[in-house]
């Protein structure tokens, strides 16, 4: 009996050819509409799919192969007499090759203002069961969704006349995700739509964007998959420019340092150690911005990672390359700049399109057994919003300190205290245990340059001890959210240093 193979394909790259070889190797092959069409026109022989189910293709190509002769052809044990005698009795014949490739559903819904009805009609149906009864019934059936996988195909047919059982299983596996990924972004795309924002069920989908060497660590394996339609001011849409392939910590703290450097207009310069920023800095240009964030802590930023919100030009490159650095990252580099980094050979340089403002509609942290879903964190500094609370108003460069530090302290490990003054950060007390040993670490690392100014805390003040610590330091104004039942302690104790504080209202903590 003559094999047949059913092809059914939105995407036609390379389908031509593919058909042409199994017509070649003996192969019937059948089609629907436009698919069938684009094969005739060059000269493929090709059977219609409604020669088969003998019924025509109705409502707009919503029905074509939802049929028995089509169904029971891919789904029919070819070898089971039960299922033979069957098949026999309603003039089915089997189907040994499926090639399907779905309604470009993805594509439709990333269109700027798709409606409803345009989504709606590029749900495939028709394909994702012809591929799920093939990719079922895969000791028999050959099921391909993915044109990559064409030539090995072929291959197998020339070389035995049929696929491998390890192939078969191989592709049946590729099409079970490839419809739950589709079901995914079906699934997601009217969820959000209707404006539901945690369903019952949590349907993910990621693509593989590359393998990584190793992990956290060398001994643990790793992979970076990719959120197709997630935002693109990310790491994951960043364009490597020079240099080795990132490795897993360094796509954590590129990660981090972007963030950060988001919050800025003006120009500015982060550099991260372990998802933590170690300097921050703003000037009136990319270069001062640069030279504040290493003046912050000239030794922690060895090693680090730098996200710049300006163009990198020759000046900034030129102290850049002075200091062993993991990765630049900045919306362009000038050719000069260009041409002074790229003699690091191990320095990776990255671009990343800073005018796109999108931000995933929540961020999800992994437990053991669970995940975490929560909206990003967006509250940002509203000065009509925060409350002076001490006798003595801000003066406005402390105002610009502050608004630096809660910038800042959004982004650093709880319990998190950031000194600042007007232009840059001068320590960075990330992840302890006890608010008063954070602010220690920050007063320690701003030395002298902790007189005169100011602090920024990530929560509020259970007692006064951060204050005092502050004032002791010579801190001279202090923005925390307040919320504390001892807050008015902290209050006196500022009051009587005549230093300023304000409240936020709001807490930024972060794990
Ligand atoms: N409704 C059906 O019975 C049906 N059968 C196949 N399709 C899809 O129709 C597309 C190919 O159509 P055409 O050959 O007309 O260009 C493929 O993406 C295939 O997945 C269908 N369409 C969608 O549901």
């Amino acid at each position: 009996m003559t094999k047949r193979a059913l092809i059914s394909v939105s995407d036609k790259n390379g389908i031509l050819e593919f058909a042409k070889e199994l017509v070649a190797l003996g192969y019937e092959v059948l089609s629907t509409g436009g698919t069938k069409q684009l094969l005739q026109d060059n000269n493929v022989a090709v059977t219609a799919v409604d020669e088969v189910t003998k019924f025509p293709e109705i409502l707009d190509g919503r029905v074509k192969t939802l049929n028995p002769m089509i169904h029971g052809g891919l789904l029919g044990k070819f070898d089971e007499p039960s299922h033979v005698a069957q098949m026999e009795e309603h003039g089915i014949e089997p189907i040994e090759i499926v090639c399907v490739n779905l309604y470009p559903f993805v594509e439709t819904i990333s269109k700027p203002n798709v409606s409803w009805d345009d989504a709606i009609e590029n749900i495939d149906i028709g394909g994702p069961t012809m591929l799920r009864s093939a990719a079922k019934n895969h000791d028999y059936v050959t099921v391909i969704v993915d044109a990559n996988d064409y030539t090995q195909v072929l291959a197998e047919l020339k070389a035995d006349g049929k696929t491998t059982i390890e192939t078969r299983r191989a592709l049946a596996a590729k099409v079970f995700r490839h419809t739950a990924a589709y079901d995914a972004y079906i699934s997601n795309h009217l969820t959000s739509a209707i404006g539901e924002e945690f369903p019952e069920n949590l349907t993910v989908t990621y693509e593989l964007k590359q393998n990584l060497r190793y992990g956290e660590n060398p001994h643990q394996k790793a992979a970076f998959y990719q959120k197709r339609l997630g935002s693109d001011f990310s790491i994951a849409y960043a364009t490597q420019l020079h240099g080795k392939e990132l490795s897993y910590n360094n796509i954590q703290d590129a990660n981090a340092a972007l963030q950060i450097v988001k919050e800025f207009d003006k120009p500015a310069a982060v550099a991260v150690k372990h998802m933590n920023p170690c300097g921050v800095g703003t000037g009136a240009t990319i270069e001062e911005a640069f030279n504040k964030a290493y003046e912050a802590d000239p030794t922690s930023i060895f090693g680090g990672i730098i996200a710049l919100n300006k163009e990198v030009d020759a000046a900034t490159a030129e102290k850049l390359s002075t200091i062993f650095l993991e990765i630049i990252i900045a919306p362009s580099f000038t050719e000069e700049a260009l041409t002074i980094l790229t003699a690091k050979k191990n320095i990776r340089l990255m671009t990343i399109d800073f005018s796109q403002a999108k931000q995933d509609q929540f961020n999800v942290v992994s437990v053991e057994g669970g995940l975490l879903v929560q909206e990003p964190d967006r509250f940002g500094f509203n000065e009509a919003d925060i409350k002076v609370v001490t006798d003595r108003e801000p003066t406005e460069a402390e105002w610009d300190a502050m608004k630096l530090g809660w910038s800042v302290v959004k982004h650093v490990k709880s319990n998190a205290i950031v000194v600042t003054d007007a232009q840059m950060t001068l320590g960075v007390g990330a992840g302890q245990m006890n608010r008063v040993g954070a602010a220690k670490i920050a007063f320690e690392q701003a030395g002298e340059k902790a007189k005169g100014a100011s602090l920024a805390s990530d929560a509020f003040f259970p007692m006064s001890d951060t204050v005092e610590a502050a004032i002791a330091a010579g801190i001279t104004a202090i923005i925390q959210p307040g919320g504390s039942i001892k807050d008015q302690d902290s209050i006196d104790a500022a009051n009587k240093a005549g230093i300023t504080m304000v409240f936020t209202g709001v807490r930024h903590f972060k794990h």
